[in-house]
């Protein structure tokens, strides 16, 4: 399969940039840019804290892994998935078809400082957020590294540079550079 046809998906932890960097990404690569929570947010015609005061956690879900099964039959797309798209298998079965699967790694430490006047997740609206993202990291990391092909530590580095490592490192995989 051409590069042009597959997906390039983000999966990480909320806060390690998957909108931001993926809209910048598709960009850079001429591909479109989904990003699976506003797809979801578009059809539902709610936002995701809403349907996660309404309807609950597992309804969420359910609701993302239709989002998802949808968006990863078409290809040529950046994907920006939710933070939680790993906890469903069977997710991460269909994405990888056409997809090349990358972690943006993040430590919670950094998490915290760029989601601190955020109020659109509603997983950490509670006393103690970071300490609820570390217990969310613990559960997620081994499931972010087993779907993963490529992995990049986005602390240290601004959204411009983490696109310009992953334009290098998806080159690099694919056998083909730019000159
Ligand atoms: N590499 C980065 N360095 C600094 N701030 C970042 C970086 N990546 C994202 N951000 C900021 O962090 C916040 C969350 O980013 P976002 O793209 O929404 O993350 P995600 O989709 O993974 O939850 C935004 O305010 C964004 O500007
Ligand atoms: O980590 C999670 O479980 C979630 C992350 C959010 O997306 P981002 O990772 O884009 O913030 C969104 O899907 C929802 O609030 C749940
Ligand atoms: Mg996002």
């Amino acid at each position: 399969m051409k590069l042009e046809d597959k997906n390039i998906v983000l999966i990480g932890m909320m806060g390690s940039g998957k909108t931001t960097v993926g809209k910048m990404l598709a960009k850079e690569m001429s591909l479109n840019f989904v990003d699976t929570d506003k797809e979801l947010e578009e059809k539902i015609g709610r936002s995701i804290s809403e349907i996660f005061a309404t309807d609950g956690e597992d309804e969420f879900r359910r609701l993302e892994e239709e989002i998802v099964k949808q968006v990863a039959e078409r290809g040529g797309q950046v994907i920006a998935t939710g933070g939680g798209v790993v906890l469903k298998p069977e997710n991460i079965k269909v994405l990888r078809k056409k997809g090349i699967i990358i972690f943006l790694y993040t430590a919670p430490q950094v998490l915290i400082k760029r989601l601190k006047d955020d109020d659109s997740r509603p997983l950490i609206k509670c006393s103690d957020p970071e300490r609820r993202l570390k217990e969310l990291l613990r559960i997620r990391l081994p499931l972010y590294r087993k779907a993963a092909q490529i992995e990049v530590d986005t602390g240290r580095l601004t959204p411009d540079q983490v696109v310009r490592v992953l334009v290098e490192k998806i080159q690099e995989g694919s056998g083909c550079r730019k000159s």
